[in-house]
Parts: C-alpha cells; sequence; structure tokens
C-alpha cells in the first residue's frame, strides 16, 4: 500500500467548547460531507505550517497557538491518509468561505455527514471535553 498521505487539521475551538465545521466544496472526493478545516501537508513543509497556510487560505484566519492533539490514520478508495490533529483556541480574524464553503460552529455535532475518519473525534470531544476546554 502507498505510503499515507499527511494532513494537518484543525479545530478551532470558542471558550464555550464550540468547534468548527466546514462542509467540503464540490470537485473533491466526499463533497457535502463536513470536516474540520484543513488539508495536505505540502513535501518538505513542517506540519503546523500547513495547518497555518490551510487556514489563511481556506478562511482567511491567522492561528495562534496549536496544540497537537491526535492522529488518526485512515484507508479511503481515493487516499491513505494520516491525520493530525490540532486544538487551536487563539487566533486572528472571522472565518470567511474563500473557498466557497459552508461552515457551522457546532456545540454538540449538529451537521452531517461528517467524514468517515473524523467521525471518533466528535465523541472524543464530547467526552473529553471539558477537560481539552480547560487546558490552557
Ligand atoms: N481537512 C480535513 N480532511 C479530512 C478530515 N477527515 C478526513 O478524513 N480528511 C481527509 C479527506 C481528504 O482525503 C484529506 C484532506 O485532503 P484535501 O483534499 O481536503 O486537502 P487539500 O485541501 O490540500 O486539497 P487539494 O489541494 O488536493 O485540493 O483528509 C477532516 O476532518 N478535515
Amino acid at each position: 500500500m502507498a505510503a499515507p498521505i499527511d494532513v494537518a487539521v484543525g479545530i478551532l475551538m470558542k471558550a464555550n467548547g464550540d468547534v468548527l465545521l466546514a462542509q467540503r466544496p464540490e470537485g473533491k472526493p466526499y463533497a457535502g460531507y463536513w470536516e474540520f478545516p484543513g488539508g495536505k501537508v505540502e513535501p518538505g513543509e513542517a506540519i503546523v505550517d500547513a495547518l497555518r497556510r490551510e487556514f489563511v487560505e481556506e478562511l482567511g484566519v491567522r492561528i495562534g497557538s496549536a496544540e497537537p492533539w491526535c492522529c488518526v490514520e485512515h484507508v479511503y478508495p481515493h487516499a491513505h491518509v494520516r491525520l493530525h490533529f490540532f486544538v487551536c483556541r487563539e487566533w486572528e480574524g472571522e472565518p470567511q468561505s474563500l473557498e466557497g464553503q459552508a461552515f457551522s460552529w457546532e456545540g454538540s455535532v449538529g451537521v452531517g455527514p461528517l467524514l468517515p475518519a473524523s467521525v471518533p473525534l466528535i465523541g472524543w470531544l464530547e467526552r473529553g471535553g471539558a477537560a481539552v476546554t480547560r487546558r490552557r
């Protein structure tokens, strides 16, 4: 099997625990599914730099702190991905839909479907939400 593709993913989290989800635009695999913003790491690029770049490109948001949270691998028909999730509590700018995507702040996630690899994250966030929210 081909080596996994590294993907940097950011969970933008408000002080009340709400997180930002975006809907994948037309033309991408799993168009219409919901995901945490992010994208593929480019060759030679640090994962956290990819995270910062994707947030500027997709949402016009400059991330301040980004805490590495967890890593999930998933094999899709279109790709084998290794997702590096970060929790981001500080950022500059209001998210804008720069790639035509819908987005939504969610507490207990009400949008769907989510990308399959990201589904467990919601449960982990809800169960550990207080701890994740409290840790600074
Ligand atoms: N951003 C993001 N990607 C996810 C999540 N869950 C999940 O399985 N993925 C997968 C879907 C894709 O196979 C991959 C991200 O690749 P992408 O195609 O969206 O990345 P990109 O924005 O760099 O796209 P492109 O340059 O190829 O158009 O990671 C998630 O929560 N957020």
